[in-house]
């Protein structure tokens, strides 16, 4: 196969750098197009030296910036050689590019949709991480995804293990039995959450709970927002939400599963009794190296699961008392049209107070359901609505958190 082209849609995060370290290991099977940052620009510029993208996009107003910093990092003929584009349109412009094979969808929240789109638009291979994309546009994204017979793979560690145990007929096949309705033989699909840091700890501690602590997830290390999204189980709420889309399944299908160890990735289960699960050790560099070279294997630097050192596997059931943020996210996903881009838009305005101390970390959920019983959900007809939908979201947010900033209640 011809060397592919990658674009990695934020790449100075978590997802990026980890999919750059599995493509430094497969150079004659993958070349960097274009690396997107946000506000690490100096770990751009960085990574601009060790990787040699053709272009780099950074946000609006901010190339001359960006020069100066390519400038202590890099040599002359790579400053030459680099074309730099801003903003939205630049991200747009190097997720659709002809030149570009794959692109890495690993911006976080909203502001990856519009790329992401585009680079479905475009017909490419999207490797998705950015499931706020996914959740916001659901049916649209997915309607996107046929019409443009873009290969649309999986990244989310547990919606990959998903896709790997699900049977290769799944996507192509309309046989439905008559008196289940389960699709090729499947009907559950197990997702596990390790239930984060706060797994065991009372509402009352979490009243108290700091970012720092938030952060600090069990097994996993990722950006900010989603270590915030696993600690009030949010980032699973979503992820059942992108696994209804992603596997064309009812809510009632999908059970989520706390599983502290994150070693069983998740699970499907077929009316035969059978239960086929994919595990390994907790690294993104796993999924994200299927992805890239699904229906083929690449080697990474991920060490086998080792079982007999491995120690118990757990698995228990979620508390959605101390945890409303599941019941917050099936409710949206069952109303539909818009109701899952406004339980996004809250959450991401919510979690972004709790991380500047605005708000306390029970509030998190408190606030995403004022918002979510204030607003008038309407149908996700066209990408406007949701984006209007997804602003009034984020202004009732504001208005809520002005009215009880700092009450820990
Ligand atoms: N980390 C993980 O293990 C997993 C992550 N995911 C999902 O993948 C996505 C990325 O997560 P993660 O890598 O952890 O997050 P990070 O916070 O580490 O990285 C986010 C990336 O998005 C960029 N970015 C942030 N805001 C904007 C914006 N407004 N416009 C353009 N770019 C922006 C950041 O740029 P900069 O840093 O320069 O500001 C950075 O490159 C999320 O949707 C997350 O839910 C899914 C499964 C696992
Ligand atoms: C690595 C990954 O896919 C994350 O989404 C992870 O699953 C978060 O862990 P939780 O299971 O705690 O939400
Ligand atoms: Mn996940």
């Amino acid at each position: 196969m011809p060397v592919q082209q990658v674009t990695i849609l934020g790449a100075t995060g978590s997802i990026g750098k980890s999919t750059l370290k599995v493509l430094a290991q497969h150079p004659d099977q993958y070349q960097v197009y274009a690396l997107t940052g946000f506000q690490r620009l100096d770990e751009l510029a960085q990574l601009v030296e060790q990787y040699s993208p053709k272009v780099v996009v950074v946000p609006d107003g901010k190339i001359d910036a960006f020069r100066s910093l390519l400038a202590l990092h890099c040599n002359d003929k790579k400053i030459h050689a680099i074309e730099i584009v801003e903003g939205e349109a630049g991200l747009c412009q190097v997720a659709s590019a002809a030149a570009v094979d794959v692109v890495m969808a690993a911006i976080v929240g909203s502001a990856g949709l519009k790329p992401t789109l585009a680079a479905i638009d475009a017909g490419k291979r999207v490797l998705l991480a950015n499931k706020e994309a996914l959740v916001m546009a659901g049916e649209l994204f997915m309607q996107r995804v046929k019409q443009a017979q873009a290969t649309l793979l999986p990244v989310d560690s547990e919606h990959n293990a998903i896709f790997q145990c699900l049977p290769t007929d799944y996507f192509s096949s309309t046989a439905r039995f008559a008196n289940h309705g389960n699709r090729a033989g499947v009907s559950q699909i197990l997702l596990t959450a390790s239930g984060g840091p706060f797994r065991t700890w009372t509402l009352q501690q979490m009243q108290q709970a700091t970012p720092a602590q938030a952060c600090k997830h069990p097994n996993w290390s990722m950006g900010q927002k989603i270590s915030v999204d696993s600690a009030t189980l949010m980032n699973k709420g979503l992820e059942l939400i992108e696994a209804c889309h992603l596997f064309e399944l009812p809510v009632e299908r999908v059970t989520v599963v706390i599983h502290p160890e994150s070693i069983v990735h998740s699970l499907v289960q077929y009316i035969d009794g059978s239960t086929l699960a994919q595990l390994g050790n907790p690294d993104m560099c796993t999924p994200i190296a299927h992805a890239l070279a699904w229906p083929q294997r690449i080697a990474t630097t991920v060490p086998p699961l080792d079982l007999f050192s491995a120690n118990c596997l757990n698995f228990e059931q979620p508390d959605e008392v101390r945890f409303p943020a599941l019941a917050l996210a099936k409710s949206a996903m069952k109303t539909g049209g818009c109701a899952p881009a406004v339980l996004n838009a809250a959450n991401e305005v919510a979690v972004a107070a709790f991380l500047a101390n605005k708000i306390a970390f029970t509030q998190i959920t408190q606030l995403i359901h004022a918002v979510i019983t204030q607003i008038n959900v309407l149908p996700a007809h066209d990408l406007d609505t949701i984006l209007v939908q997804d602003l009034e979201a984020r202004e009732l947010a504001g208005q809520w958190i002005m009215a009880n900033a700092n009450r820990t209640t």
